[in-house]
This record gives C-alpha cells, sequence and structure tokens, in this order.
C-alpha cells in the first residue's frame, strides 16, 4: 500500500497554491458588468475582452505565487506564461463559471457568451468543456493544483530547462493524485479524470489560436496585455 497520507511539506505547498489561487479574483464589478442590461454582440466581445484581461492580470499573480515558480530561469517563466495562458484562463473560467455563478447568473452569461462573436464551432466544445469542468465537483485544492499544472507543463514552446519545469510539476501532480484518492475515494479513476480535462485544454487552446485570427480579420481589437500574451497584432 503506497504511502497515502499527505506529507507536511505537500500541505504547505497545497496550502499556498490555494491562498493564491483565492487571493487572486477578477474584481466583482468586471464579472458583474456581464450580468447587467443586454448589449450587442460587440458590446459583449468588449466585455469579454475586459474581462480576459483581467483573468491574465490574475493568473500572473496567482504563477508567481506558486512554490519554486519565481526559482525557475527568467525566460522559461515568461515562455511558462504565455504557452499556458489561454489554458489557465479557459480553466479558470469553467471552474469559476461552473461553480461561483448562481444558476440564474450562469445563465445570462452563458448568452452573453453566445451573443459575443465567438465562432459557433468554438462555442460547442468551449461549452463541453466547461460542463465537463463542473460534473467534476472539483475541490478548491483541486482546482487550484490543477491550474497550477497547467502552468507547469514542461513542453511549452521556447522553454530552456523543461527538466527543472519537470520537477515542480510531478511535485504537483504526487500532491493531486493524493488529493483526488482522498477527495474521491468511490471513484477509482478521477485522478485521471481530471488529468484528461487537461488534454481538452489543449485542444480549445489550438481553436482560440484560429479564433483569434478570424477575429483579427474582422478587426476586433484586443488590449495591449492581451496582445502581448496571446501573440496577437
Ligand atoms: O469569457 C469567457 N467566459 C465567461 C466568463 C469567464 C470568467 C468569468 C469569471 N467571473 N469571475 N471570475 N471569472 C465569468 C464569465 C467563459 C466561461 C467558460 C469558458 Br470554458 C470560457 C469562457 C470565456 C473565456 C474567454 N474567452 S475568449 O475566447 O478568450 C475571449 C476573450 C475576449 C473576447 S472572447 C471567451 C470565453
Amino acid at each position: 500500500k503506497e504511502k497515502l497520507e499527505i506529507n507536511r511539506e505537500q500541505r504547505a505547498l497545497m496550502k499556498a497554491i490555494v491562498d493564491a489561487y483565492n487571493r487572486h479574483q477578477i474584481p466583482e464589478d468586471v464579472a458583474k458588468k456581464l450580468l447587467q442590461d443586454q448589449y450587442s454582440p460587440e458590446e459583449n466581445f468588449l466585455l469579454l475582452t475586459e474581462m480576459a484581461t483581467s483573468q491574465v492580470q490574475v493568473l500572473v499573480e496567482f504563477t508567481k505565487n506558486i512554490p519554486g515558480f519565481l526559482s525557475l530561469d527568467r525566460e522559461d517563466q515568461i515562455a511558462l506564461l504565455k504557452g499556458s495562458a489561454v489554458e489557465a484562463m479557459f480553466l479558470r473560467s469553467a471552474q469559476v463559471f461552473s461553480r461561483k455563478m448562481p444558476t440564474e447568473h450562469t445563465d445570462v452569461l452563458e448568452e452573453r457568451v453566445r451573443k459575443s462573436g465567438i465562432p459557433d464551432e468554438f462555442m460547442t466544445p468551449m461549452f463541453n468543456f466547461y460542463k465537463s469542468i463542473g460534473e467534476l465537483h472539483m475541490v478548491q485544492e483541486e482546482q487550484a493544483i490543477l491550474t497550477a499544472i497547467t502552468i507547469l507543463t514542461p513542453d511549452r514552446p521556447y522553454v530552456k530547462d523543461p527538466q527543472a519545469v519537470e520537477r515542480l510539476q510531478e511535485t504537483m501532480l504526487d500532491v493531486l493524485r493524493k488529493l483526488c484518492v482522498l477527495q474521491h475515494p468511490q471513484e477509482q479513476q478521477y485522478f485521471a479524470r481530471l488529468l484528461g480535462r487537461l488534454t481538452e485544454l489543449r485542444t480549445l487552446s489550438h481553436y482560440h489560436s484560429e479564433m483569434l485570427a478570424s477575429w483579427r480579420m474582422n478587426d476586433h481589437k484586443f488590449t495591449p496585455l492581451l496582445c502581448e500574451i496571446w501573440d496577437v497584432q
């Protein structure tokens, strides 16, 4: 029987990540704007852009608080942030969307997202993803650690020292594996299902870059931060 209990060091790591995850939330007023009166698709798109911008800021702050991240090579830190920004944003959006919002809010937000100029062929996989995240009923520790695992993916473009990233990611994977067994004892493959979501995230991120290209065509404007992190314009 492998050592299942989460040791003191892993508990400290988990606490640091969950605190960072909860400390950095997008400001209520930004998300609330989306819930206000009816907007045109262009206005909806602008609101989603504003929200995505604030999500990226929150993501950068969260990432800086992942134990060990700041001791990585500086350029690799940037490569990891740029390489994971879309996936981490979609994971967090799905988590918030399926947890925090009361149902009527989710319906309104769903309506807004559907009417924001996002092509339907992207809308379907996106909503399937957030429903599949909702069905997992992740505890917040799992959400925070899964987001950290997404960011600490060694095979992002331009990472010079993938082994250093892999060591950090493996530490997180070990904690998450134990947490899943402790939190979901009745579901043998829960940990495997969580990691399966990361594969779905990569697909969404490919859709996203295609979408960006089409949005550039009909000159949708993005903020400087989004242009920087998404490599547009
Ligand atoms: O906006 C989204 N939403 C709604 C949303 C997201 C986050 C919060 C929230 N509240 N508090 N904290 N977070 C609320 C509503 C949502 C929900 C689920 C999935 Br999967 C994904 C999304 C996106 C993510 C960004 N894209 S995007 O394509 O990058 C794009 C950028 C600019 C214009 S379109 C659109 C879909």
